[in-house]
């Protein structure tokens, strides 16, 4: 049996004053990294194997942050893929890593002409109804934006592929990723249709873990 941890950003400074973000890359509030640290200890005792993040600051800099917890001697290393970067981060075989990987797929869904206007303000300004279809319908994307259909369909091949492939060689994965990236993972594993993903919030800095077997997401634990 292996293991999936999905966990989202701790809390970002933009989150904190109610601003909708998507790929702004905004960093973490001082609360956010006391959101990180205190689910890295929560987590201090898995056997994290690898580590998935989006390209975005406040998922990268949640995971080190909570990586800094775990009781290992495995070294998080971020992993390169290009140019002297990959080349020149080689480094003794004997060493064990738990490597990070930062894919695009797991973004924030972007979130257009929305992005850095307060949450409330839009709400006034479109009716609270708008706002809701905005940000948790499946299929009203926020204008020029991306709806959580869009994200799903860049965010579940990824899914697929790379990290059920993992889970599949009994692998334990962390996914720290993005509200709604992960509301698109959330739908596929726990098998949502349109209407019930609307209900679904993922809180900042808490990990929800899975227990994979024989192909099947179960056992879920909210930490
Ligand atoms: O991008 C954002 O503003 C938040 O991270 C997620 O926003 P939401 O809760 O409005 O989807």
């Amino acid at each position: 049996m292996s293991h999936l941890i999905l966990i989202r950003h701790g809390q970002s400074i933009w989150n904190d004053k109610n601003l909708f973000t998507g790929w702004v890359d905004i960093p973490l509030s001082q609360k956010g990294i006391f959101e990180a640290l205190n689910a890295g200890e929560k987590l201090s005792k898995f056997n994290i194997d690898i580590v998935y993040t989006s390209k975005l600051a406040r998922a990268i800099q949640t995971a080190l942050i909570l990586l800094s917890k775990l009781d290992t001697q495995k070294t998080p290393v971020i992993i390169h893929t290009k140019g002297k970067m990959k080349k020149w981060s080689n480094y003794a075989s004997s060493i064990e890593i738990i490597p990070i990987i930062q894919k695009k797929e797991l973004n924030e869904r972007y979130y257009g002409t929305l992005q850095g206007l307060n949450k409330k303000e839009v709400g006034l300004k479109y009716g609270e109804q708008q706002l809701k279809l905005w940000r948790r319908s499946f299929d009203v994307a926020p204008p020029g934006g991306e709806s959580l259909k869009d994200n799903l369909k860049r965010t579940l091949p990824f899914f697929k592929q790379k990290v059920v492939e993992q889970l599949e060689d009994g692998k334990d994965v962390l996914i720290v990723a993005h509200g709604n990236s992960l509301r698109a993972i959330t739908k596929y594993i726990e098998n949502l249709d349109e209407n019930q993903i609307i209900k679904v919030e993922i809180p900042t800095g808490t990990p929800i873990v899975y227990n994979y077997e024989n192909k099947i997401f179960k056992d879920k634990v909210i930490l």
